[in-house]
């Protein structure tokens, strides 16, 4: 089987309020899959479709080729799922709680959630209530993983995890997909899921504006330049660095030796280098590729973090 998860039409109202409007998108038999938009695109209602928490307005969704909506628990077994929110304010340990959720998710190999705790150096046996946020989030991996699903759905999984156990979460992230396991993420900035995704969807307002790879958005993404030359002056440096297609010059001005030049560059590098290349060159830097720049032009100007 291809698509592991396959979405068409897609549309989820509340009452009168239409928070999704007919998206589609499709994940591969063991492909990292990220969705990364702003706060109340519809994230988190998108996953809450797919593991039928909700009923879709309108629209298909197969998931392992069954729809979850008439699949029954046997197919919700075979996925693991992080909310958004875990709400944990039971008297129980995580230990205890882990049983409760194995009980509904099914087979748990011996010492698995262990071995996931300890990875994640999580305590068990604390009561839940008392967990810190992070730890509350780690609690909610070690749940989601620990039947080994074949899908994994995953709502902002680097939520409030420090550094390391980020490491160690991209790290699980890399086995599961060397398992063939499937996973589909969310996250409201890009840099959460670019060293884990293969492919990325941008979400915006209910719609899906953009499905790349990182690659091709690293492609399309703005860099910035800084080029100093000697001998020439900012005039001649100027009408040179016009000609290059996707070169947006901020400032020229001349110097002791010749001339500077900044300016903001998208597209093929070629002829860049080509109208540079007749000139005695004092400096050039160009700069990686702001992948969260371009993500926030395709959110139109949303500011990352803010309020619904
Ligand atoms: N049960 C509900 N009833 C009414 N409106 C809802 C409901 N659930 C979500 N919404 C609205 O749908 C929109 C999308 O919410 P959703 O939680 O899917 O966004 P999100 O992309 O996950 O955002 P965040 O990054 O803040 O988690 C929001 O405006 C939210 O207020």
């Amino acid at each position: 089987m291809g698509q592991v998860i396959e979405v068409e039409g897609l549309r989820k109202s509340f009452g009168r309020r239409d928070v999704l409007h007919g998206i589609d998108f499709g994940v591969e038999r063991g492909e990292v899959f990220g969705v990364i938009g702003p706060n109340g695109a519809g994230k988190t209602t998108t996953m809450r479709c797919l593991l039928d928490i909700i009923r879709p307005s309108a629209g298909s969704i197969r998931i392992l080729g069954e729809d979850p909506g008439a699949a029954g628990p046997g197919l919700r077994r075979r996925i693991g799922y992080l909310p958004g929110e875990l709400f944990l304010e039971q008297r129980i340990t995580g230990r205890r709680l882990l049983a409760h959720y194995a009980a509904i998710s099914g087979a748990v190999r011996p010492g698995r959630a262990d071995e996931l705790a300890e990875r994640f150096n999580l305590d068990l046996d604390r009561h839940t209530r008392k967990l810190s946020k992070g730890n509350k989030q780690k609690l909610g991996l070690v749940q989601a993983f620990m039947h080994d699903p074949e899908v994994l759905i995953l709502d902002e999984p680097t939520s409030g995890l420090d550094p390391l156990i980020q490491q160690e979460f991209r790290a699980l992230l890399n086995e599961a997909q060397d398992n063939g396991q499937t996973v589909f993420l969310s996250s409201h900035v890009l840099s959460e899921v670019q060293q884990a995704a293969d492919r990325v969807a941008i979400l915006r307002d209910g719609n899906i504006v953009q499905v790349s790879t990182v690659a091709s958005l690293r492609e399309g993404a703005l860099r910035q330049v800084k080029i100093a030359v000697i001998g020439v002056g900012s005039s001649e440096l100027r009408l040179r660095l016009q000609r290059v297609p996707g070169l947006n010059l901020s400032e020229v001005h001349d110097t002791d030796l010749g001339a500077a030049a900044a300016a903001s560059f998208e597209g093929a590098i070629q002829p860049l280098v080509q109208a540079l290349a007749p000139l005695q060159l004092a400096d050039l830097v160009i700069e990686e590729p702001d992948l969260e720049e371009s993500v926030l032009n395709l959110y139109g100007k949303v500011a990352v973090g803010s309020a619904p």
